[in-house]
């Protein structure tokens, strides 16, 4: 099929979107990909809505007016691809995500807003979407998705090979010699950093780590960080983009200057993600990296000291990293289409292999 996969990450920059030609299994041609920043003022009220998202209904004005935003900006993104397709892959923007937790018996819940009706409607195609619900529905975390497509892409690495994602959120895909799949939610990545960076400069990002680079990391703001009990919990995990923001206000990085808090919250990615390595069966041969945290100097080189395999861009193996999530949810769509599972025990926690997401357009 050919696919066009939208993706709307938790670091609310923009969307992301790629030509795919796949039919779930297996990836042919690659086409276009792009990102569409949104506007200052749709960031904002996304980040607004993030903040909200606990107590609003689902009639809420000021939701209907962001999903009719980000849609707006989905449906620019796919006239922007320019190449036809038959089916597109429209994740949505996850606000709110609170999945089974170990130990507790409250139903979990996920939710990502946009409008998949209008998207098909405008853009005369199919939109597989909904993609993390019938997991969490059935007990399992409904994240990661993207690691079955990373096995799919990653066929011909020698493994184990760990794929690292550096959003908003960072999250992991460990694949074993024998395909084994184990993947999780690390901690948080440049969610917290983008925040603390926006406050001390005014801008989105602390571009190219320039903030962090000056600074140092506080051993006594990580101290109380490092004992969270996420680092030590096995997985399956996922995370809220908000989930670590009581954590770190209580850790009194606020008190520390804008270079050593964005030190020291790059260290504390690192440190997240030499834990999250210490719940894989075995080392593995080296680290790909992808997400817009690859860009940053900092984090990577954080890094590269806190892991003992060799750390590199998933560029070296030909791939896009700024693209790679948008692509999979091309691949995810196309296995939508086709009923192929989704998620696994080793990757949500999913009491089975478990197809997901559902279809709106004129295919059906
Ligand atoms: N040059 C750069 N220097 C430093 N950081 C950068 C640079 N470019 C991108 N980033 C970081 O990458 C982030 C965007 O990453 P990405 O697009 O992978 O996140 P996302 O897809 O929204 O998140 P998630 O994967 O959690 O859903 C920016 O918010 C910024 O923190
Ligand atoms: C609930 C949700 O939207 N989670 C995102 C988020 O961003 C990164 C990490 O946390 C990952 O678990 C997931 O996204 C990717 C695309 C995934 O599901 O694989």
């Amino acid at each position: 099929m050919r696919t066009i996969g939208l993706m709307s990450g938790t670091s609310l920059d923009g969307v992301d979107a790629a030509w795919v030609e796949t039919d779930g299994e297996a990836i042919g041609r690659l086409g276009p990909v792009l990102t569409l920043p949104y506007a200052p003022a749709l960031r904002r009220d996304l980040r607004t809505l993030l903040d909200r998202a606990a107590e609003i209904g689902p009639e809420d004005p000021f939701l209907a007016h962001c999903v009719a935003r980000l849609t707006e900006r989905h449906v620019e993104a796919v006239r922007a691809i320019g190449w036809p397709a038959d089916l597109i892959g429209f994740h949505g923007q996850t606000i709110l995500h609170r999945p089974q937790r170990p130990g507790s018996n409250a139903a979990g819940f996920t939710w990502q807003v946009g409008d998949a009706a209008r998207l098909a409607r405008e853009t005369g195609m199919t939109v597989a979407h909904d993609f993390r619900a019938a997991d969490v529905a059935a007990g399992g975390q409904g994240a990661p998705l993207v690691p079955v497509v990373h096995a799919v892409m990653a066929a011909r690495l020698p493994k184990p090979l760990a794929i690292l994602n550096l959003g908003g959120v960072a999250n992991v895909t460990w694949i074993g010699a024998d395909g084994r799949l184990i993947a999780f939610d690390t901690g948080p990545a440049n969610g917290p950093l983008d925040d603390w960076a926006r406050l001390a400069t005014g801008e989105a990002y602390d571009r190219d780590g320039r903030l962090a680079l000056a600074g140092q990391a506080d051993g006594g703001v990580l101290a109380p960080l490092m004992a969270h009990p996420w680092l030590a919990a096995p997985p399956p995990k996922s995370l809220d983009r908000l989930d670590f923001d009581r954590a770190l206000k209580d850790s009194g990085a606020a008190a520390l200057s804008p270079a050593d808090g964005a030190a020291t919250l790059v260290a504390f990615c690192a440190i997240c993600v030499a834990a999250a390595a210490r719940h894989f069966p075995e080392p593995p041969v080296q680290w790909l990296v992808a997400g817009g945290g690859r860009r940053n100097p900092a984090l990577m080189r954080a890094l590269g000291a806190a892991l003992a395999e060799p750390v590199r861009a998933v560029e070296v193996a030909g791939w896009n990293g700024d693209a790679l999530e948008a692509q999979a949810f091309g691949v995810l769509a196309a296995r939508v289409w086709r009923g192929l599972p989704l998620t696994f025990p080793g990757t949500t926690g999913a009491p089975g292999s478990m197809p997901g997401g559902r279809l709106v357009g004129p295919l059906l």
